[in-house]
């Protein structure tokens, strides 16, 4: 029987037994080659059980069992994760099953397809659609579908394949590739994006490719290109491709006037980021830019801004929001793709050119309305220079009628997040192998955010000791989040942890610890041990997540983090107090204000594992027809992630001389994710809100649409059921002094 051996410390087991030590394993890379060596342990259909602690030579080590009849498709971490989950192997039990598989749970049903559309000349698109939210990206709390999408350049001498698809659509992605192009016929791949939930799809395009064929050259960052050659290891497909790394300048010539060029834009949650610009047809190939996980039957962005403006600004929220800087780098770079840009409706012919002259002139009308943009977009003129015919993210509609607003908003939220940063910062430094502490780090990130303080994100696999220290002089709070890998936490956490213990500043600020792990998980244990000892100021209780975090799990992320952002606030206040008068007489416009008048209510929301509910008064009527109210939500408020666009929730209407009892429950401090209808009677509603028992009426509600108003959300929903429980009991009112406060 063969060995496998551990890819760091030589560690050798048979070959049913992949074998990870933590001696020298405390890379992130060195993990994720090991995942994918452990393919020698699972080549005759195995699947995993683990057992905690088991060590050689004294060193604590994972041992992860093959066992013969299991199923395993795929390499991934988080495939292996999901299999260790449906085994059941709980918390610190140490199980190795030796027996026969456990029964394969029923798979969830999604609603998939890959479509071909054209988007330009010689230009396609493959659609990869789902109704269901797809697992990437498990943070980003609006559910209206996914989609993923890749492009195909066919030049004159030669097609181009942009991005391979998330492992979802693998198959089907591979299948529509081969109706709309000939595979021999391509010739090079650009990978703006590559995880290792793409390593299925990128591996069905290499073995679907002909044999006799030169090998497809991958054109990608030095981040991917090292991920890519890890992950296909051992695959025997070495000589089906090879990888190009892209510097600055480098221009791939398709032939035709298609000549692509690219920009490197990495940020902490993707290093391996680059831009694709094609100069003769003016579209950007954006990928996670301009993103939203939306699915809807148009391809292209119909309907504009109000189809789809939430979508855009929620995922810029969740995903790039916590980067600003680099948000910002990448904007600034945009500046190069124009150049290149060629004067090309002049030569085209038919009615796409009287559609994209149209286009093109409504976006030039739209710039030169002069519609408030952030200066420094302005002086720098970013929106002028970005001319393109469409945007082509990776993930949501082709953008082709919103181009100029989308990128100007864009400047205006990464401006409003830079200034944010400005005042007050807190710096979130994690690593993350597999993605889990990295969905933790974003989920805290929006809490953090919404109180209205920076974030600055430090992935620190790829940050920089000088930057961490920069970052720590700057900050006024911070958090660390690591996985456990082997018992340990990696090797650039030690080094991040050992910045932070000397840093005589980072001592007094406000922070936090989380992570995600497996089984046993030191890692977050030895952070907070450590802080602990050396007397740092926790601002929440630390966070351990197994494995994936659940809806709970990162309700409790986002509160922890609005918790922490409101300590720094706390501090700011605290420190500027002496200047500031102690005591401020509500003006004449507070007092105005402070008569208008609303009926107490409280609004309780439901999603997945994760409940809230918050006591509202800005509760008005909006509409007849559809019965519809507007609710005014604080941003900062633990309920605000749950009543995005499209979610369910239930407005209960208190009575007076009946409200107080519930207005002090629910005005009660509560910890991150703490059930706060706990100590009320309730029953659930049919949209899985819930009813409180002395409210005098509830109705069930759909949020329709947000407007940001200052530091408030207003909502509008509609009402789709309801019951007046007690007509004689009139409305609870709240009177207050002043319009400062609630
Ligand atoms: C090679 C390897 C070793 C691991 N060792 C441990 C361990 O010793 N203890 C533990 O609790 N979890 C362990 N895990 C589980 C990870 O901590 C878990 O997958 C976690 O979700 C990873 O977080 P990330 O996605 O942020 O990288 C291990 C996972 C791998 C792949």
């Amino acid at each position: 029987m063969a060995a496998s051996v551990c890819v760091s410390c030589g560690a050798s087991a048979p070959a049913s037994t992949f074998f990870a030590s933590t001696r020298d394993c405390t890379s992130l890379s060195s993990h994720r080659l090991s995942f994918c060596r452990s393919k020698f342990a699972l080549k005759n259909g195995s699947f995993f059980t683990q057992k905690k602690g088991e060590s050689q030579s004294g060193i604590p080590a994972l041992r992860i069992n093959a066992v013969n009849g299991g199923n395993f498709g795929a390499v991934t971490g988080r495939l292996i994760e999901e299999e260790a989950k449906s085994l059941a192997v709980a918390g610190d039990q140490s199980t190795v099953s030796t027996g026969s598989p456990p029964p394969t749970p029923a798979p969830i049903k999604k609603e998939t397809d890959v479509r071909v559309v054209q988007v330009a000349k010689d230009t396609l698109t493959l659609r990869g659609r789902s109704t269901d939210r797809l697992k990437y990206e498990v943070e980003y709390g609006l559910k209206r579908g996914s989609t993923n999408n890749s492009y195909i350049i066919q030049g004159a001498t030669a097609t181009a394949l942009i991005d391979v698809m998330d492992q979802a659509f693998a198959e089907a992605f591979v299948k529509a590739l081969t109706s709309a192009v000939n595979l021999a016929s391509l010739n090079y791949l650009v990978l703006g994006h590559f995880s290792p939930k793409r390593v299925e799809s990128l591996k069905a395009l290499l073995k679907a490719l002909p044999n006799q064929g030169a090998p497809i050259e991958i054109f990608c960052s030095n981040p991917a290109a090292q991920l890519v050659k890890s992950l296909l290891l051992d695959d025997g497909l070495e000589n089906t491709y090879k990888i190009r790394n892209v510097r600055a300048g480098d221009v791939l010539d398709l032939g035709g006037g298609h000549e692509l060029r690219f920009v490197l834009t990495p940020t902490p949650r993707w290093p391996d980021g680059m831009f694709t610009y094609d100069s003769l047809t003016q579209l950007l190939f954006s990928q996670k830019f301009f993103s939203a996980h939306v699915c809807e039957e148009d391809d292209f962005d119909i309907g504009g801004w109000d189809a789809y403006g939430e979508d855009w600004r929620f995922y810029f929220e969740c995903m790039l929001a916590p980067s600003p800087k680099q948000a910002n780098m990448a904007l600034e770079r945009l500046n190069i793709v124009a150049q290149y840009a060629k004067p090309s409706y002049k030569e085209k012919k038919g009615v796409d050119v009287v559609k994209e002259d149209m286009k093109y002139i409504f976006s030039t009308v739209l710039r030169s309305l002069n519609l408030p943009v952030s200066k420094s977009l302005l002086s720098e003129g970013l929106v002028d220079k970005l001319i393109t015919t469409a945007i082509c993210p990776i993930h949501g509609p082709i953008v082709r009628s919103t181009v100029t607003e989308l990128v100007r908003e864009y400047g205006v939220w990464t401006f409003d997040r830079l200034k944010q940063s400005e005042e007050a910062t807190v710096a979130v430094i994690y690593a993350s192998a597999y993605g889990n502490t990295t969905a933790l780090a974003q989920a805290i990130s929006r809490g953090i955010s919404k109180a209205g303080v920076g974030v600055d994100t430090l992935n620190v696999e790829i940050c920089s000791t000088e930057e961490l220290k920069a970052s720590l002089q700057r900050c006024s709070g911070f958090i660390i989040g690591s996985p456990t890998l082997g018992g340990h936490m990696p090797t650039p956490i030690q080094n991040a942890l050992g910045v932070i213990l000397v840093d005589e500043n980072a001592k007094r600020l406000p922070c936090g610890v989380f992570g995600s792990f497996g089984w046993s998980g030191e890692a977050v244990d030895m952070i907070e041990q450590r802080l602990k000892d050396c007397d740092f100021n926790f601002a929440f209780p630390t966070i351990r997540c197994k494995f994936k975090p659940t809806e709970a799990t990162l309700q409790v992320c986002e509160e922890s983090g609005t918790d922490l952002a409101q300590a720094v606030k706390r501090l700011k206040v605290k420190k500027g107090s002496d200047a500031a008068p102690k005591f401020v007489v509500a003006s004449n416009v507070e007092q105005a204000v402070g008569r208008v008048v609303g009926s107490l209510c409280v609004l309780t929301a439901k999603s997945g594992d994760a409940e809230s509910a918050m006591l509202a008064s800005w509760v008005s009527q909006a509409s007849f027809v559809p019965p519809g109210l507007t609710i005014a939500v604080a941003k900062d408020r633990a309920v605000e992630g749950l009543v995005l666009v499209g979610a369910k929730f239930v407005v209960n209407v208190l009575g007076q001389n009946k409200s107080s009892a519930v207005a002090k429950e629910l005005l009660k401090p509560f910890k991150p994710g703490e059930k706060r209808l706990e100590g009320l009677e309730t029953k659930e509603a049919s949209n899985g809100g819930f009813i409180i028992k002395d409210a005098i009426s509830w109705m069930e509600c759909t949020v329709k649409s947000r407007l940001e108003t200052g530091d408030h959300w207003l909502l509008y929903a509609t009402v789709e059921a309801g019951n007046l429980e007690d007509e004689k009991t009139l409305t609870a009112i709240h009177h207050r002094k002043t319009g400062s406060r609630y």
